[in-house]
């Protein structure tokens, strides 16, 4: 199986001195074509940073990482949106919408910018795979928080690229809007062969993936595979234990 995100042995230090952070300590991951994988942890283990590195919006210190088979090592920033633009897609918590644009505008807006022509038919097939058909005339705040979450994974869909990172997409969600996402997320992966990875720091929305990974300190140090909110609730319970420095 192929591997559309490759991180090899991935170190990020930010700062120098006695002060510097090691927010990723080697991390050597590769996301499988076509799985959605969550990625979990305590806060402060890295899993921004992880994202970050994996996507190309941040370099790391040292180490490699490969999107679509191609290194970002030495690539300079007018190569990395290209390379971005083609092959990744995100979801952030905060919807990133533009509000003085319509639900249909926003969708196509990476097309626009990248200077795609739009495939229409496609677009209004995400756009009511998602559940807007009606509403592809209106702006972000004539939406609710879950429809205006909606627009972003349509958005995510229409330019049809490989991998989809997601930083806590249900973050600003009530359960039941967040729960419809999380099935959207894994449709996506299911039925259009999309590889996502998803930052959360909840168990439910974790068991939606195929697989979780766990970050402690900037290290994986455990991997699930058809994972439950129990489950994945148990072992975030244990991680955070071995965590905490004991009591003196
Ligand atoms: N720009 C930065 N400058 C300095 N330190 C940073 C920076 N960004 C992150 N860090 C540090 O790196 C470590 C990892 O941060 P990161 O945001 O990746 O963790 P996280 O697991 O996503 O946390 P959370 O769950 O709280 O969002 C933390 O110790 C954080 O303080």
């Amino acid at each position: 199986m192929s591997t559309p995100v490759q991180l090899t042995d991935v170190r990020k230090v930010y700062g120098t001195g006695p002060g510097a952070v090691d927010a990723l300590a080697g991390v050597t991951y590769g996301f499988a074509a076509g799985t959605f994988t969550a990625v979990m942890g305590p806060s402060g283990s890295g899993k921004s940073t992880l994202l970050h590195c994996a996507a190309g919006l941040d370099s790391p210190t040292s180490g490699d990482v490969q999107l679509a088979g191609r290194s970002l090592r030495g690539l300079d920033e007018t190569a990395l949106t290209e390379l971005r633009r083609e092959q990744v897609a995100f979801v952030f918590q905060s919807f990133n919408l533009m509000p003085a644009l319509t639900v249909r505008q926003n969708v196509v807006l990476p097309l626009t910018l990248a200077g795609k022509a739009p495939d229409d038919a496609w677009v209004t097939e995400v756009i009511r795979r998602v559940g807007l058909g009606e509403r592809s005339k209106h702006r972000p705040s004539e939406l609710s928080g879950g429809q205006q979450q909606r627009v972003a994974i349509a958005r995510a869909l229409a330019g049809r690229t490989a991998i989809t990172f997601a930083d806590e997409p249900t973050g600003a969600l009530d359960t039941t809007t967040a729960l419809e996402v999380l099935t959207l997320l894994r449709d996506q992966s299911r039925e259009l062969g999309q590889t996502i990875a998803m930052v959360t720091h909840d168990p439910v929305a974790a068991s939606y993936a195929d697989r979780v990974v766990f970050l402690v300190d900037g290290q994986i140090v455990a991997e699930t595979t058809h994972p439950t909110p129990e489950a994945v609730a148990a072992h975030l319970a244990q991680l955070s234990t071995r965590n905490t420095p004991n009591p003196t």
